[in-house]
């Protein structure tokens, strides 16, 4: 895999930083996770492919064994609020000092520098200082945060993954590591580039959910069908608009022209009315196959066993039946290789992985005694 012996620590976090070390193991890095002690269970959904140390960063000793594994590895990912790490003399400078080819990826809502630097926050709090929020959510009604998908994951996790990747293949060449300030708010606009850029050829010159994109336009919508499920139309080119008239069965010459804006909600409410005769089977059947860029709103239920996504192995099962997407993209010679193994529980591969560092099992019973680390022994065993 691409990613194959590059060595992560990666501090637990909430979501954004899971996800990024998700991705790093997916590619084939053996991603650390490192837990607190005394919790219990791992709010990680995306531990597929990791490891699990559980230690005390409250103990001077803890501290230490976390500076260990930092300094003899590729890349630390830290999910924390500006300066946690600093406090606990874990900081970049210390690190680097020590392993100058170390990579310290630092994945934050507002980043390390700016007025909001130290202050709590979630995505929709870093979608909205991106500016992205605004524009976001239906005519007349007030914005909307789309799931928790684009400062955590499109502008958090996904945007500090690529930092990394980027960070390695430079080391490749100058031999140095470096820091990696990965901000929600700037990899959330970044991602939305689009938006600001396209201001210029006017795609966003009305209000919120009067343009083209966002839910203004009849022809890129989603519709109610008969049987209470959705379908999306995503017609903009004339070509294609054709065709979408074509399979609603609507003459073209009775109906005002597609950019006609003052018509869209005339022709809005038309589709409507048409899409709300047959049920969404039905509308596959008449769309499918045609450049009518219309498609069933699948449930995620659903999405794995669609003919398309089935024929092209789009989602995966773990040992426990669960389903999940595969990793994307996918590479001709080095895929990913998703683990399809159970998600590490706390603490169980504490053992494992302090040997693998060079302790001795009389250290680490040591450091288990005094509560340094704990080891889910018997998740080990399994
Ligand atoms: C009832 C609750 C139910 C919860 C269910 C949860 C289900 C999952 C839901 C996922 C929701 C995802 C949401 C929508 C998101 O947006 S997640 C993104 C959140 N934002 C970020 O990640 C940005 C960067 N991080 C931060 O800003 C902050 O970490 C935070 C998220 C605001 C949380 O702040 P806070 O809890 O005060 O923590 P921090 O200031 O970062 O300090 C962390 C403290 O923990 C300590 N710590 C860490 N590891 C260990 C360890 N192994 N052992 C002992 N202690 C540990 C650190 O030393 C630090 O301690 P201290 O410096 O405060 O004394």
């Amino acid at each position: 895999m691409a990613l194959a012996g590059v060595r992560v620590i990666e501090l637990a976090g909430l979501a954004p930083a899971p996800f990024c070390g998700m991705i790093l193991a997916d590619f084939g890095a053996k991603v650390i996770r490192v837990d607190r002690t005394k919790v219990g269970m791992s709010l990680d959904t995306q531990g597929r492919g990791k490891r699990s140390v559980a230690i005390n960063l409250k103990t001077s000793e803890g501290v230490t064994l976390l500076r260990k594994l930092c300094v003899q590895s590729d890349v630390v990912l830290e999910p924390y609020r500006k300066g946690v790490m600093e406090k606990l003399g874990l900081g970049p400078r210390e690190l680097l000092e020590e392993n100058p080819r170390l990579i310290y990826a630092r994945l934050t809502g507002y980043g390390q520098s700016g007025s909001y630097a130290n202050a709590a926050g979630h995505d929709i709090n870093y979608v909205a200082l991106s500016g992205l929020l605004s524009r976001l959510g239906r005519s007349g009604e007030k914005p909307y945060a789309p799931l928790n998908l684009i400062a955590d994951f499109a502008g958090g996790g996904l945007s500090c993954a690529l930092g990394i990747v980027l960070a390695l293949l430079e080391r490749t060449k100058s031999g140095k590591g470096q820091i990696i300030d990965a901000s929600m708010v700037e990899g959330a606009a970044y991602m939305g580039s689009f938006a600001w850029k396209s201001r210029s050829i006017g795609l966003w010159d009305r209000p919120r959910g009067q343009n083209m994109l966002d839910g203004g336009a009849p022809f890129y919508d989603t519709y109610e069908t008969a049987d209470g499920k959705y379908v999306a139309v995503g017609a903009i080119e004339p070509q294609f608009y054709t065709q979408l008239l074509k399979g609603l069965e609507l003459d073209a010459g009775a109906l005002p022209p597609q950019m006609s804006v003052d018509d869209w909600p005339e022709l809005s409410r038309i589709f409507t009315a048409r899409f709300a005769s047959k049920t969404q089977a039905d509308w596959s059947r008449v769309f499918d196959g045609t450049d009518a860029c219309v498609t069933p709103v699948l449930p995620l239920a659903e999405a794995s066993s669609h003919p398309h996504n089935r024929e092209r192995a789009s989602f995966v099962k773990d040992g426990g039946g669960g389903e999940s997407p595969r990793p994307a993209p996918v590479l001709s010679r080095t895929p990913a290789q998703p683990c399809l193994a159970s998600d590490p529980g706390v603490g169980e591969h504490t053992a494992e992985v302090l040997s693998e560092f060079g302790f001795s099992s009389a250290d680490v019973q040591r450091m288990l005694a005094a509560g340094v680390v704990e080891c889910d022994a018997v998740k080990a065993k399994l």
